[in-house]
């Protein structure tokens, strides 16, 4: 949905171009549409509650040229300023309920969850999950709850975390090492905080799926040597790429037997060449265990223990970890560096109290609960910089009430987790990054979910502890260890960029080592 410019001008295109062939086609989608609304406006008239608001669209396209901005969860944020914080949209052919409160997304995620557990995902979700293979992507059931029980279990779990410290330990000594020796050898120039932290955090995640970082990997399939870089491009930003990538037949359904040839070729090139990364490094592991190397990983608990998937599944299983794990977690941690970088006293603040509490010995996992502040940080930067800002949509399989409205069977919903973050009825001046709110006494220190960033319910983030141990523990190593400001006219540089809330031009820092 981000790229909805693009959609337009290819839906135009493709839209005129169908017309002309096809002749009578128009009439055909103006009489589905008109269809469609009365059947919805008959099973609302069984019910007694109100239907949501709806924010006026165009027939059959509805409200998508509305949403030409490429950041939906900012126009949904306007439009629960006028018309309240549920109200309906349509794209196409779906009715979209948008929710920007957090006491109505934690009504669907958790009161009305057994009607709103499944997913109609995007085709190219679709293909890039493997049909609903991923945990994250999967229904709510048999399947979905065996998959986060082996994840919780050897990955991102409470013991599980335990025993991947050592790979969390490592990768910020060579994130802390990388940094001293960017200011010992050219210390007046910026620093590109991402591109250090992205490939470390990217070794992290190859270490716990698969066992072992890489530099560089031979791939059969197809017949050469990528480096690490070309690694990193075919399982995660490739594919990050593709999720939003916006095939007009999602918003028209029964518009699906037209071909979209550019579009099925990109996504079926990126699916082949994720598998052929993937199968070269699934072989390197094998041959390591078989050689009685002992080592640990995702790949090997599930060799080991899920007997009863295929090898496609395990490897879209063995890839979540690592796509999930570079993502999120690296969003978060840059802008807290870069709030931190911009805000001196506050930076200043942070330091004082991990001085206080560590002395001088280096900030480890073990001084979080004693930093009350640097917790505020994380939950302030979540909130302001929510890395999901919208929740793939659920779908209500079943009629259903949400707010005290009616929602019929059938209805998309989508839950703007930025639109809660910056409700103005919860959040005093929201827009202002203040961690202070999170030092309150109404927060517990140790709640990971203080906003509505990892989602909530049966479906809350799995990842959580793991993001916040990771991005805690950066933050608070490194503003320990380097005084961060930010380069001359970076502070104006706030843009976002893909379906996560990337910085659209990475943070450049200029660092001083402190005493
Ligand atoms: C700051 C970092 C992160 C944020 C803000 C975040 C956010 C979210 C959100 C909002 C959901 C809920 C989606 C829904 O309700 O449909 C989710 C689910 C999930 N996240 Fe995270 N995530 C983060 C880090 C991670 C990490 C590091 C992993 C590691 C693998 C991870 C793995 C997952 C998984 C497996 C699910 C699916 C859970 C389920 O469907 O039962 N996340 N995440």
């Amino acid at each position: 949905m981000a790229s909805i410019t693009h959609f337009l001008q290819e839906f135009q295109a493709t839209h005129f171009a169908t017309s002309v062939a096809l002749g009578g086609l128009s009439l055909f989608i103006f009489f589905s549409f008109f269809i469609q609304r009365f059947r919805s406006t008959q099973k609302n008239g069984n019910s007694k509650l109100p239907p949501v608001p709806v924010v006026p669209g165009l027939p059959v396209i509805g409200n998508l040229l509305q949403m030409k901005e490429k950041k939906p969860h900012k126009t949904f944020l306007r439009w629960a300023e006028i018309y309240g914080p549920i109200y309906s949209i349509r794209t196409g052919a779906s009715t979209v309920v948008v929710l920007n409160s957090a006491n109505i997304a934690k009504e669907a995620m958790v009161t009305r969850f057994s009607s709103i557990s499944t997913r109609n995902l995007s085709n190219a979700i679709k293909h890039l999950s493997g049909n609903k293979c991923m945990v994250a992507t999967s229904d709510y059931d048999e399947f979905h709850k065996m998959v986060k029980r082996y994840i919780l279990t050897d990955v991102l779990g409470t013991n599980a975390q335990k025993r991947h410290r050592c790979h969390r330990d490592t990768m910020i000594e060579n994130i802390s090492n990388k940094l001293h020796a960017h200011i010992k050898n050219s210390p007046l120039q910026a620093v590109n905080f991402k591109k250090i932290f992205e490939y470390e955090l990217f070794g992290l995640a190859l270490k716990q799926s698969l066992g072992h970082d890489v530099e560089s990997i031979y791939v059969e399939e197809l017949e050469s040597t990528l480096s690490r870089g070309e690694i990193f491009k075919v399982l995660v930003s490739d594919l990050m790429e593709a999720a939003i990538e916006v095939d007009w037949r999602d918003f028209f359904p029964y518009l699906k037997w037209i071909p979209n040839k550019n579009y099925e070729m990109k996504i079926q090139r990126m699916v082949f060449e994720r598998q052929a990364v993937m199968n070269a490094l699934i072989k390197a592991q094998k041959k390591r265990i078989a050689s009685g190397e002992e080592v640990s990983s995702y790949l090997t608990y599930l060799l080991s223990e899920a007997k009863t998937l295929t090898n496609d599944q395990i490897t879209v299983l063995v890839w979540e970890p690592i796509i999930e794990i570079s993502d999120t977690t690296m969003v978060t941690t840059e802008w807290a560096m870069y709030e931190l970088a911009k805000d001196p006293n506050r930076q200043d603040l942070l330091c004082k109290e991990i001085q206080n509490v560590c002395g001088t010995n280096k900030m480890t996992e073990e001084h979080l609960s004693k930093l009350p502040y640097l917790g505020a940080v994380f939950h302030e930067t979540l909130r302001k910089h929510s890395p999901t800002p919208i929740i793939p949509l659920r779908h209500a399989h079943e009629d259903t009430q949400l707010g005290g409205y009616y929602i019929p069977a059938g209805s998309e919903i989508a839950i703007n987790i930025y639109g809660c973050n910056m409700d103005k009825k919860q959040w005093e001046k929201p827009e202002e990054w203040k961690p202070e709110r999170f030092l309150d006494k109404k927060y517990d220190p140790m709640d990971l979910y203080k906003t509505m960033s990892f989602g909530g319910g049966k479906r809350v983030c799995a990842g959580s502890l793991q993001a916040s141990l990771i991005a805690c523990t950066t933050i608070g190593r490194l503003v320990q260890e380097f005084e961060w400001r930010l380069k001359d006219k970076e502070e104006e540089n706030v843009d976002t960029a893909g379906l996560t809330s990337h910085k659209l031009h990475p943070m450049q820092a200029i660092l001083k080592q402190r005493n």
